[in-house]
């Protein structure tokens, strides 16, 4: 299990500190660590701090950090997933990094996603922008549009500060600009983890400690519950897919896509393995390994997003399937191979 490592960017006051708080909150078991450059910033309550050591906080359910520059950044990430000395697993399942600045974010990606740590996996660039001030803060910074279709994910956030008509007007506007991206519109931050990163099935002791997210569970106000806000798809083929193909629907993203995940079965001489497949936005990466014991090779795959198109999702994967693998030429196997780690 590698652990995905989050980006979380946006201009000033548009609900980044927010975000990282719901997700502190809302993870269930998933322990989240936070890397921020000031701990002022997310609401602590000070006697749910379990421990201070040098720049890291340590929560019931996730440990805070705190960099100064990104120079720091992959020393902090080293920290947070190396497993504790009695060899059990690292503090942190996800790790969400809040960027400030406008250069921070690209370089922030940058450094995560050529990490040689083997323990982590880059998690998705996530802008948070605010629908209340879009048209301004478009008028004041051009690159917000870059930014957009920069991104892996938008949150179209603040969306109880304007109207319904407003409200889709908006949507439709940073869909167009996102190109592709998928944009959720959310109040207070409040997406649906699940969108962001796999839910952890960890079993729970019979006893435990209350922990901080159990007390903040106890007194989290009903309207905290999250609107699903995204949505899920599953592709389950036995027959081969031809890996040009099956490569070129991975590369031509459908609209809205964020993550993709499972295994793919190709088939070819030479590469008739199971491939392990997870994708954000257009970062992919791939291992192979035997296929289990007993386990019949196909192609099953989860496809997370916003607005995505089923039918056409649908009929592009089965556009991918190869009736005669024996026949593709293994030298076509490059343009997947290209992209294992292992
Ligand atoms: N009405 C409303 N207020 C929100 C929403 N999301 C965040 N806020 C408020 O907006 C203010 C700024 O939110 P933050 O989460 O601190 O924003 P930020 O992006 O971290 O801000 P900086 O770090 O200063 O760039 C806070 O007062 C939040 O409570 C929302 O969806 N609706």
């Amino acid at each position: 299990m590698t652990i995905p490592v989050l980006v979380v960017a946006g201009f000033l006051g548009s609900g980044k500190t927010t975000l990282l708080n719901h997700l502190l909150r809302t993870t269930g078991q998933v322990r989240v660590g936070v890397i921020v450059n000031d701990f002022g910033k997310v609401n602590v309550d000070a006697l749910t701090v379990a421990a201070q050591v040098d720049s890291v906080v340590g929560l019931g359910n996730g440990c805070l950090c705190c960099v100064t520059d990104v120079s720091e950044l992959d020393a902090m990430l080293d920290r947070l997933t190396t497993p504790g000395e009695d060899g059990g697993d690292p503090p942190v399942d996800v790790v969400v990094i809040e960027a400030s600045g406008l250069a921070e974010p690209p370089a922030m990606v940058r450094l995560v996603v050529a990490s040689e740590n083997p323990a982590i996996t880059y998690g998705g660039l996530v802008e948070v922008v605010d629908a209340a001030e879009f048209d301004d803060t478009r008028t004041r910074h051009p690159q917000l549009d870059k930014h957009l279709r920069y991104a892996d994910l938008v949150l179209l956030n603040k969306v109880d500060r304007v109207t319904t008509a407003e409200r889709e007007r908006l949507l439709t506007l940073v869909r167009d600009l996102a190109d592709g991206v998928p944009v959720v519109p959310t109040e207070h931050s409040r997406v649906d983890p699940a969108l962001l990163f796999d839910p952890v099935d960890r079993p729970e002791p019979r006893w435990k400690q209350l922990s901080f997210e159990d007390l903040v569970a106890a007194d989290t106000p009903h309207t905290e519950h999250v609107h699903a806000g995204y949505e899920s798809i599953e592709l389950v083929e036995d027959r081969p897919v031809n890996p040009l193909r099956f490569m070129s629907f991975l590369t031509d993203r459908p609209a809205g896509l964020y993550r993709v995940k499972g295994h793919v079965h190709f088939g070819v001489p030479g590469h008739t393995q199971r491939f392990t497949l997870h994708t954000v936005g257009p970062h992919l990466r791939l291992t192979r390994d035997e296929w289990p014991h007993g386990t019949t090779p196909g192609t099953t795959l989860v496809l997370i997003g916003a607005g995505l198109d089923r039918e056409a999702i649908h009929t592009a994967f089965t556009e991918t399937v190869e009736p005669n693998p024996e026949a593709v030429d293994p030298l076509d196997m490059a343009s997947v191979t290209r992209y294992l780690r292992d």
